[in-house]
């Protein structure tokens, strides 16, 4: 590790020394602007230059001027606008081993010449700025390296106990264009160096407890400035391949995907053209991270999707009790799904569930009802249901704005597959009975092929059936003439509208929505269940989904969306024109001259979107707390990244799922056969010693001799116990636990700067919300499950008991309540926590 382990020589460098060091840092950075604004100079005189192009006029000229203005405007983008902390590292560096330098004009060499250090002393060779974007001065010598080129690499690398040639690495702290202070850590304390002839000094308290030590606010911030060694080498993990990443708690894991985008988009950027996904728990999550990747200069190639967003369309707004996220998680449900669709064939009613061509979601008719409905198809046709659920009602328009079939019985609910076929050729009627429809639909249906895409099958087959009753067959000796009056037979009875609507009736493009509204159906549900869940389990199932209303409108919850998006591939998307992805600029831009700006990312930003949402294959998918992927979530990641290199980063200690071999072996599947580097990271850098120590009992309880992560610091704070006070029967008792959460959170908001997360049971966060309303907006109210992956400065963890209750993976899901907090922590337990005299609720006493 690079800065933990980092001697850092204490603070003795006087004020007049602070500052001069600050005022040589200033120089630099006022060179660096210097250069920037050059290079904007150029790029507007290229526009201005390109348009006068414009006016010859030919095709040639217009074509480089188009040419021309595209790549001056990205330029001017992307110079237009300034970082905080655009210049925040510096190493200063001893001379290398063979003396060459690389494209970025800094020397190769990671180790240092023989000689280099000659009786404790040494002199500085080389000092390299490191800053979010490369910039080379006018004579290409570095004035900036990009964090992600490898000359930067040792500024994350370097330890004292394997320097190579750094030997004092420096974080500089600016704002816009002003230097505001410079933390030092030597790599070789032992050495006396200088630098044109002046000792280098060691300034400030060291980056890494700098930037710990800052009050958190409702988004993450960048870590680049502070990398540590252990975490770089997962950032510059080739990408070949799959890189799986474990740590505890607050060891960063997030922080290193997020900058691992950022570095594998600077390495490659023609490659992740295609897009890198980041699948991210909940949308809090989301909220808390996207703000990182701009302010690393990269955004446009980066969807970070919550797993509840990742089917278009769909957003998973409603949670299920565990029992029931249990049995939608299963993999088990890949069986019922299939059997469903199929299923819900025969009950369907044409338009319930079936897609709207406008926007290719569901429209459609009220829930299916189990009565028989007699249908009649005028004149030629004629359908019967018997088995027969909903159709649409009488004398509307479906939603194809075609007629639809009408329900001779006004009081009935409207109905059903028609399941009988009457037709009119060769002067006679033909007929096809419900049982010989089935069988053409049984035999339609055999395989596996996406029940939509079926149908042109069932199409021939009943034409086919139709023909043979016919008789013409044996009429027609000669097979010519037989094959000219079968076309004819087939074109005629085909292009009927009426038997296109039979068709529409008796074998309707279903959506995924449809599908799923239909199995809130007990009855029917418990059929397409049978040997796959219990009893209980389709009762808990087809309740649940009465949330959705006939054509599967209404609330989703996480595990639906995984849902909606196998019965997509099981069902098979209807056929649309294919879409070509538009051009991205990007593309097209490598290495050191890179340079973006908040104005280039925010201007480009309706269009990035666009590229984001046509995606449904990435070049790179990176899975944030893997740990809590469900076998069902996992197929849906995965065919997202079929082609795709993978990082995974996780901890099976705060896994809120509660079969996780059935989940690991889904996540093999997904990952498939491709080779795997596993990386573990060991220090928290989010949680005080303290804190650590009391969750690390829970850990303890949770998974028997998993270890914790080492805290990198201690503040000195005891985490807090408060009791709620007895009160006489339930409501007083309810009354008491919200003043005391109340009471509890205000005094953490007067203890913190930042940021207050109050953790409840899920079932009790809109309570907790009501609350704590009147608190302003430093403060969070969280249902339990919802504060996996945030920080807050404070929390407050209400009744641990009840969270651990919650479900079958409760206590580790109470680990990830007790890991929130950076500073300061209260347990508040109520009577079912048990509390001791200290207020120790039992689940957390030593
Ligand atoms: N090298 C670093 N320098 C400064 N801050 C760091 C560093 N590494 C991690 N952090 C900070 O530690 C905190 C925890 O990081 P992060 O959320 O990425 O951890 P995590 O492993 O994903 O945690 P969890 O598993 O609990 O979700 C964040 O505030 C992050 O910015």
């Amino acid at each position: 590790m690079a800065a933990q382990n980092a001697t850092h020589a204490p603070d003795h460098a006087s004020d007049s020394v602070r500052d001069r060091e600050i005022e040589s840092e200033q120089t630099h950075l006022d060179r660096v602007y210097r250069r920037l604004e050059e290079k904007i100079h150029e790029a507007e005189f290229l526009m201005d230059d390109a348009a006068k192009r414009g006016l010859v006029g030919t095709p040639g000229a217009l074509a480089e001027r188009d040419a021309q203005v595209f790549q001056a405007g990205v330029h001017l983008h992307r110079l237009n606008s300034e970082y905080e902390d655009f210049l925040f590292g510096r190493i200063d560096l001893l001379l290398g081993k063979d003396g060459k330098k690389g494209p970025d004009g800094a020397y190769t060499s990671v180790e240092p010449a023989d000689g280099a250090i000659e009786d404790g002393r040494a002199e500085i060779a080389e000092t390299l700025h490191i800053g979010r974007l490369g910039v080379l001065d006018a004579d290409y010598s570095p004035l900036v390296i990009d964090w992600r080129a490898p000359a930067a690499a040792p500024f994350y690398r370097a330890t004292p106990v394997s320097p190579g040639r750094v030997v004092r690495r420096r974080v500089i702290r600016s704002k816009g264009r002003k230097v505001l202070g410079v933390e030092d850590d030597l790599m070789r304390p032992e050495v006396t160096a200088t630098l044109d002839g002046e000792e280098l000094p060691a300034i400030g308290d060291g980056a890494l407890m700098a930037a710990l030590g800052r009050a958190r606010s409702h988004t993450m911030r960048d870590i680049v400035a502070s990398i540590q060694a252990e975490q770089d080498l997962v950032i510059r993990a080739p990408a070949a391949s799959v890189a799986e990443v474990e740590g505890g708690p607050g060891t960063g894991k997030t922080a290193v995907a997020l900058h691992r985008a950022a570095y594998l988009l600077y390495q490659d950027r023609r490659r992740y053209a295609g897009g890198i996904l980041i699948v991210s728990p909940t949308p809090l999550l989301v909220s808390y991270t996207e703000g990182v990747l701009p302010s690393l200069g990269e955004e446009g190639q980066v969807a970070i999707r919550a797993l509840g967003s990742l089917v278009d369309g769909a957003e998973a707004t409603a949670y299920d009790p565990p029992a029931v996220s249990r049995i939608k998680g299963s993999s088990r449900m890949q069986k019922l799904l299939r059997k469903a669709a199929r299923g819900s064939l025969e009950t369907a009613a044409p338009g319930a569930g079936a897609r709207s061509p406008e926007d290719g979601r569901s429209a459609g008719a009220g829930a299916p009802a189990e009565e028989a409905a007699q249908l009649s198809l005028e004149d030629l046709f004629a359908a019967a249901g018997d088995d027969a659920p909903a159709a649409p009602a009488a004398g509307t328009e479906d939603g194809r704005g075609r007629r639809r079939v009408r329900s001779p019985r006004a009081d009935q609910e409207p109905a059903a597959a028609p399941a009988r076929l009457r037709v009119v050729a060769f002067g006679g009627r033909i007929e096809l009975e419900a049982e010989e429809l089935r069988g053409i639909r049984h035999v339609a249906l055999g395989g596996t092929a996406p029940v939509n895409l079926l149908r042109p099958r069932a199409r021939r087959l009943i034409l086919d059936a139709l023909w043979t009753k016919s008789g013409a067959a044996r009429r027609y000796t000669d097979p010519e003439l037989a094959a000219e009056v079968r076309q004819g037979f087939d074109e005629d009875i085909g292009t009927e509208p009426d038997f296109q609507e039979f068709l529409d009736a008796w074998w309707p493009e279903l959506t995924p929505r449809g599908v799923l509204a239909a199995m809130a159906d007990e009855r029917r549900l418990g059929r397409w269940a049978r040997r796959v869940l219990n009893p209980r389990e389709v009762r808990q199932l087809a309740r649940s989904l009465r949330r959705l209303d006939g054509a599967g409108q209404g609330p989703l919850s996480v595990h639906d969306v995984a849902l909606l998006d196998e019965l997509e591939l099981i069902l098979g998307a209807p056929m649309r024109p294919a879409r070509q992805r538009e051009a991205d600029p990007l593309d097209h831009l490598t290495g050191l001259e890179e340079l973006s700006t908040f104005a280039d990312r925010t201007a480009g930003r309706g269009r990035r979107e666009r590229l984001a949402e046509e995606r449904t294959d990435y070049a790179h998918v990176i899975v944030d707390e893997a740990q809590d992927l469900t076998p069902m979530q996992w197929r849906m990641v995965g065919r997202r990244g079929r082609h795709a290199t993978w990082t995974v980063v996780g901890d099976p200690a705060q896994s809120s799922w509660s079969d996780p071999d059935e989940a690991a072996l889904a996540r093999d599947e997904a990952l498939g056969t491709r080779p795997r580097r596993r990386f573990t990271l060991t220090v928290n850098y989010r949680n005080p010693a303290e804190i650590a120590e009391l969750a690390a009992r829970v850990l303890a309880l949770a998974m028997p001799g998993m270890e914790s992560p080492r805290a990198v610091r201690a503040t000195g704070l005891e985490p807090r116990f408060a009791v709620v006070a007895d009160a006489g029967g339930r409501a007083a008792a309810e009354a008491e636990l919200a003043r005391a959460t109340v009471e509890e959170a205000g005094r953490l908001l007067g203890e913190v700067d930042g940021t207050v997360g109050v953790v409840v049971a899920m079932n009790r966060r809109e309570q907790a919300r009501d609350w704590l309303a009147g608190l302003g907006d430093r403060v969070v109210a969280l249902g339990s499950l919802e504060a996996k992956g945030l920080e807050y400065d404070a929390t407050l963890v209400v009744s641990p008991a009840e969270i651990a209750d919650e479900s079958p993976a409760g206590l580790r899901v109470l680990y990830v309540a007790l890991t929130r907090a950076t500073q300061q922590l209260t347990v508040l337990s109520a009577g079912r926590d048990e509390p001791d005299a200290q207020g120790v609720p039992d689940l957390l006493r030593d």
